[in-house]
């Protein structure tokens, strides 16, 4: 399989997504309401999964898909306004889309895991995209519990030629490139095979509450790191380490979260961007992430991506902080 009609229809979707990203953003500045679970959603993540959806039915209407939202939450009648606000964002995309249709584009990401299946973060880090910061319209396609496609739109991700956003994309097998959010070449990107701790950078998410900061400090302690630290919120983490900007990246779960797992959308692109560019993801015990079992990494304990020089130095160095 070359995947070549995937990854047509992938940066097109992602591309069109992240444009209603940039839209909400300059608009309403991406003001949120909150899920049951106390996290933040805006009319940008609803929208742009709408968009997102709605391609891969059009493409690829036998592939189940795996997405972070859902329609029901925007039955409340208080958010009439909000449902509003997604439907005709999503309609300025596709003009002969219908309120019906935009909320069942949405319900599509309500799949489940199969031999071959998509997943995808209309935005990660939501948060981030708030502050206006770092976020990425994430997609995957997994076969066989491995991710085989993964894409990665960064529309704050800043360039070398001075100007921002990128889409990181990769093909198992066909190596991962960059190119500017707004169309032009694909590049090829490597990871930097740099091995010397004192001239490595780790990279962490701005939230303290995703990862433990204490076991990170006692690691990079014991590696001998010298630089502390880059943060970045989403998934343009996995693109930083792949295009040699950064080295290390860790996801401890913290004890008071014991027992969560981690979701496969937040990661699923990240892992063969990061691997095709010459890099390395395992879980914290060096277990490859298993993407076949379901909404969560189950099977796995966190998550760490490496330039793959380093990277059994860092699992040592891990196993050394009780994780
Ligand atoms: N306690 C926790 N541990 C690990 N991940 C968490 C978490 N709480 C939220 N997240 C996830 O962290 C993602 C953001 O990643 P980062 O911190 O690297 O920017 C969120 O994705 P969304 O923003 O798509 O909801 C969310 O799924
Ligand atoms: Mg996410
Ligand atoms: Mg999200
Ligand atoms: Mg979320």
């Amino acid at each position: 399989m070359n995947y070549q009609a995937e990854k047509e229809l992938a940066l097109k979707i992602v591309t069109e997504a992240a444009k209603l990203c940039q839209r909400v953003q300059q608009t309403d500045g991406g003001k949120a309401v909150k899920k049951a679970d106390t996290s933040p959603v805006t009319v940008a993540d609803f929208g742009a999964q709408a968009i997102l959806c709605q391609g891969l039915i059009e493409g690829f209407p036998h592939d189940p898909v795996i997405g972070e939202e859902d329609a029901t939450l925007l039955q409340q009648p208080e958010l009439a306004g909000v449902r509003q606000q997604i439907i005709e964002q999503v309609q300025e995309s596709i003009p002969t889309a219908t309120p019906d249709n935009v909320i069942d584009w949405i319900n599509w990401g309500n799949g489940e895991v199969a031999q071959r299946y998509w997943t995808l973060d209309p935005i990660d880090g939501t948060r981030g995209f708030i502050r206006g910061n770092q976020y990425a319209v994430a997609l995957a396609l997994v076969e066989g519990g491995e991710v085989k496609l993964g894409v990665l739109a960064c529309p704050a991700f800043p360039r070398e030629d001075g100007g921002k956003g990128l889409i990181f994309l990769a093909i198992r097998g066909q190596g991962a490139t960059e190119m500017p959010l707004e169309g032009g070449n694909p590049l090829p990107i490597r990871v930097d095979p740099s091995f010397n701790f004192e001239q490595l950078y780790r990279i962490e998410s701005i939230e303290s509450s995703h990862s433990d900061r204490g076991v990170q400090s006692a690691v990079d302690r014991h590696l001998g790191l010298t630089y502390g630290a880059k943060q970045m919120d989403s998934l343009a983490k996995y693109g930083a380490i792949a295009k040699g900007e950064a080295h290390f990246y860790t996801r401890v779960p913290l004890p008071q979260f014991k027992g969560k797992k981690e979701n496969i959308w937040d990661h699923a692109p990240g892992v063969v961007i990061v691997e095709e560019a010459g890099g390395k993801v395992t879980d914290l015990e060096g277990k490859p992430l298993d993407f076949s079992v379901g909404t969560k990494l189950s099977n796995n304990h966190g998550v760490l991506a490496t330039n793959g020089v380093i990277h059994s130095q860092v699992l040592a160095a891990l196993s050394k902080n009780w994780v």
